[in-house]
Parts: structure tokens; sequence; C-alpha cells
């Protein structure tokens, strides 16, 4: 299988994303993650850029050891001069000299001619040649450079010892086949051209960087310049981490792949998300949160029965932990079962089928159900909590000069239990006399009322939170009275949670 280099651009020409930048402590920081994620060569910066790029350069070259690290230059002595300062200390130094070769960059932004365009990146390369041993020399806008002249620029480059020519499609203007075809036509008509490498360096102005790198390669490219994420200037680079799983997935296609330590893809996605602060869109292949996330019921199905129906890679071949199937409107019932497990529900056909009427009634309102909502559903008395207590009468006697006292009957499924206490206001001394009844120790989490109805008469409604080791469970009540509303909340949340104890240790016990 033929080794594709990858050569990393991301603390450079990722760096020109608008609105980054990176201090020398993050640039070390990321240029670590990369060296884990095992990229050949790295662009660390444009040492002639500032002061602040020439020092995160030379400490990126000092930290990292199995790398090759690259600073960037212009055709220019003084540029060269900051790439050699910047590179001291690195294991495997290389300088990349550019110089635009196209009509537009001649004649607009360089005003050069052809001849001073040969001669000035000429010069440049020499001058790089007597401190580096490996130059990489790039045809700035190759992509809108004449066929012929492209190849006297690169017969030049192979003839004064550049080890790598770099063919930039600088503002994403290429198809495919017009890219691929610009290899093909070099390798066919530059002189000794396999003595140097040929590297594909593309930006998705159109959407196409992806594809015309692949058809790069597929034509002979030795190297592809990208970043992590796609960032870059305007619309960005291509997506390293695109490359390297098109790569894999596709080896028998391609014939070729890189050395990537892909299920670092995940991690390094992260870092460069979190250190340039540019999100990630959700749908951005493979590193976005839906590569891997299946919504519609079809699919989820599907996912169920065979991951390879509708995943083309593993979300751990890049180092993620599992697919995700996100409840939604379009899941269906073999997800929703699913789901359920999950949460600790074994429940029967009809109470899935009750459960997920609801649901998809709550999912008609929601983007995406989360397990809370869930939780709340079933314990919504989707499944029908048993009433191990059930209040039947409460008193409570309470005087501003007195201690509140409360009494409560309650039934059992065999007795009617009543018991007295006594507490720090009303609805302390009915919860301390509900738990003498219950016999169950729990700490009261959360107590809100709300009134649900309007006027003097409204009905109260509360809702309690109680919790008991790791079990915790929720409880509504309402009433006309907000003591008796408070009561019957407390009771409703002692029998969820004692039908949720059992459900969950009937759970460790399948695990065991
Ligand atoms: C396609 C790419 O991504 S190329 C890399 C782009 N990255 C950057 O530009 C980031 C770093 N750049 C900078 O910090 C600044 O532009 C600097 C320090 C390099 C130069 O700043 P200044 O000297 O103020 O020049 P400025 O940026 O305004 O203009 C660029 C000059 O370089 C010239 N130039 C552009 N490319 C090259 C080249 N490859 N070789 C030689 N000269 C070049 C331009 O023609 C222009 O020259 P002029 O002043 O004679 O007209
Ligand atoms: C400096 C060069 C290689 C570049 O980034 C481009 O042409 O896009
Ligand atoms: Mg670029």
């Amino acid at each position: 299988m033929r080794k594709i280099y990858v050569f990393d651009t991301t603390l450079r020409d990722g760096e020109q994303s608008p609105g980054v930048n990176l201090n020398t402590r993050e640039k070390v920081e990321m240029a670590l993650q990369l060296e884990k994620l095992k990229i050949d060569r790295m662009e660390a910066g444009f040492p002639a850029a500032s002061p602040g790029d020439l020092a995160a350069v030379n400490a990126v070259a000092r930290a990292v050891k199995d790398v090759t690290v690259i600073g960037l230059s212009r055709s220019r002595e003084s540029d060269i001069d900051a790439v050699r300062e910047a590179l001291i200390g690195a294991q495997d130094p290389c300088i990349h000299v550019f110089l635009a070769t196209s009509p537009i960059h001649r004649k607009f932004k360089l005003r050069m001619e052809k001849q001073q365009v040969l001669e000035t990146a000429q010069a440049s390369i020499r001058y790089a040649k007597k401190y580096f041993s490996k130059v990489e020399f790039s045809l700035e806008d190759a992509g809108r450079t004449e066929l012929d002249f492209m190849a006297e620029v690169v017969a030049m480059a192979v003839r004064e010892g550049a080890s790598v020519v770099n063919i930039p499609d600088t503002v994403g203007y290429l198809y495919p086949s017009e890219y691929g075809a610009i290899f093909k036509y070099l390798k066919e008509n530059v002189p000794d051209i396999e003595k140097v490498q040929l590297s594909a360096h593309c930006h998705n102005d159109l959407g196409m960087a992806t594809a015309n790198t692949l058809a790069a390669i597929l034509n002979g490219a030795d190297q592809i310049e990208g970043t992590i994420n796609g960032i870059g200037e305007r619309a960005g680079n291509t997506a390293i981490e695109e490359i390297a799983m098109a790569l894999e997935t596709r080896a028998e296609f391609f014939g070729a792949k890189t050395g990537l330590a892909l299920t670092e893809i995940a991690r390094t996605s992260r870092l460069v998300s979190k250190l340039t602060g540019m999100v990630v869109p959700g749908n951005k292949a493979i590193v976005g949160a839906n590569a891997f996330a299946h919504e519609s019921g079809i699919h989820q199905d599907g996912m169920l029965k065979e991951k390879t129906t509708y995943e083309i890679m593993t979300p751990e071949s890049i180092g993620l932990k599992e697919s995700k199937l996100v409840l939604g409107k379009h899941s269906g019932r073999h997800a929703f079962r699913e789901k359920l497990m999950d949460l600790g529900y074994d429940l029967s056909e009809e109470q899935v089928n009750e459960a997920f009427t609801k649901f998809k009634v709550l999912a008609d309102k929601k983007k995406e159900v989360s397990d809370e909502d869930l939780l709340a559903l079933l314990e919504e008395k989707l499944i029908d909590t048993p009433e191990v207590f059930k209040l039947e009468t409460i008193f409570v006697a309470y005087g501003n000069e007195s201690t509140p006292t409360a009494r409560v009957r309650i039934a059992t499924e065999d007795q009617t239990i009543e018991e007295e206490a006594e507490g720090n206001g009303s609805v302390d001394a009915i919860y301390n006399a509900i738990d003498k009844v219950s016999g169950e120790e729990v700490t009261l989490a959360d107590y809100s009322i709300k009134s649900v109805t309007h006027g003097k008469d409204a009905q109260g409604e509360v809702h309690v939170v109680l919790s008991q080791n790791d079990v915790a469970a929720q409880g509504r009540g309402l009433s006309t009275d907000i003591l008796e509303a408070s009561a019957r909340a407390y009771v409703d949340a002692v029998n969820v949670l004692i039908e949720k104890r059992k459900t969950f240790s009937r759970r460790e016990r399948a695990t065991l």
C-alpha cells in the first residue's frame, strides 16, 4: 500500500482563519497532540510574520521530537533568515518557500513578469538550500497557472534540489478531474520529477478541497497538506481527518494510506476546536457531533440489527466511544425500547406502546428527547407505579406559638397505619409522619410549588425529588390545599422510589 505523507498546517494556514490567534503555549500544546496523531510534517508558523510567531515556531521546534518541523517563508532572504532562527533546536528542520505563479498574481500582486518569477524563486531556493537540507517549494495559485509555465517552474525547483514541490489550489477554484490532471501532466512532462515529492494543498472555497486532494493522490501526489477540522483562510483547507479516513475506508479504491494514529483524530479535533475557538459544525464529516449519530427510526432499526447498514466506519476507529441513537420525532419503537432498557426499564410490549405514543407527542414539540425527558415521561405513570402507600387522611395542627404537628393515615396492601410527628413547619411535620409510616430513610432533595389554576381556590401542584443512596425519584401532588398537595407529592415519590429500587436491582442482577 502506497504511503501518503501528511503535512499538517493547522498551526500556520489554520491559524490564518479570521479571528484565530494562537500563543506559544497553545501552539506547543497543539503540536504535541499532532505528534501523537503521527503526522509526518508540521508547519508551525510564518516566522517573518512577527517576533511572537518566530518564538512560537522555535518553541514548537524544540518541543516535538518525531515530526519534521517547517517554517514558511516568502521568496526573500530576510524571511528565510527568520526561519533559520526559528528552527534552531529542531530535530528535523525544513523550510517552506513560496512564490505565486499565476497570471493574476504575477500581474497584480507581485508585479513581475514570468522570467522574474522564475529567477526570484530560483534565487530563494538556492539561498534556502545553503542552510536547509530539506526545502519545500510552493507555486502559490498553481491552480490558475498556465500548465507549461508551471512545468517550467517545477523543473527549475527539481534542478535546484527542492525535496518537495507543492501545487496549491490556493483559491479552491479547480474541479477534481482538473486538479488530478495537473499532477499527471507534471509527472509526464517534467524531467527527473521522481527526484521530488509532489504535494497537494487545497482550499475549500467551492467545497471541493477533499475531493481535489483525493484526485491528486489518485494521480500520483506523494504528500497532502491540510488542517485538522479543515480550518484555514476563508472557507478553510483540506481537512486532514477526511483524507485519512477516506483512504482508510476506501483502501481498495485508493491503494494508499496515511500513517496517522487514527484513534487520536477525535481528541485532536476537540483540542483544535478548543484552542482556536472554532466550533466544529454538527454535520462536519468524521468529527462533527452528528457524524456517528442516527435519528430516524429506519436507520436506528438498521443500526441495532447491523451497524454496517448505516455506518461505513466505526466511531471507535477515530477514538470515540460509540455511535449515538438520538431520540426524536423520526425515531421508531426499536430504538425507543433499546433506550428504555438502557435507562433500566424492562417494560412489557403494552407498556412500551403506551410510552411510545406519549413519546411521539413530546417529540413533536421538542427537537431532541433527552434521557431526563424520558425519565420524567416514564415517571408520570407511563409505567404504573404500584401504590405501596396510599394517603387516606391528614390532619395538621398549627399555631404560630406552638410546634406544628401532623397526623397521617396511610393504607398499605394489608393494613392501615396512622402516625403522628412534629416538625419545624407544617410540611416538615407531615413528611416526618409519612417517614414513620413508610420506614424509608430518604432525603428531600427538592421541593417546589406552583399554582396550576387561577383564583383563591386555585389548585396547587407540589413537585418533590427524594433521594436514597444513588436512586432519585420525583413525585407530584395536586390539591386545592397546599398541605395536602405536599403530602400527596411525598407519598407519590416514595412509591416511585421503591419501584425504581426494584428495577435497578433487577438490572444489576442481569448484568452480573
Ligand atoms: C497563500 C498563503 O497563505 S500565503 C501566506 C499568507 N500568510 C500571511 O500573509 C501571514 C503573515 N504575513 C504577515 O505578517 C505580513 O504580510 C508580512 C510580515 C509577511 C509582510 O508584511 P508587509 O511587509 O507589511 O507586506 P504586506 O503583507 O502588506 O505585503 C506583502 C508583500 O510581500 C510580497 N509578496 C507576497 N508574496 C511573496 C512571496 N512569496 N515572495 C516575495 N514577496 C512576496 C507582496 O508582493 C508585497 O510586496 P510589496 O510590499 O513590494 O508590494
Ligand atoms: C503558502 C501556500 C502554500 C498556501 O498556503 C497556499 O497557496 O494556499
Ligand atoms: Mg493555503
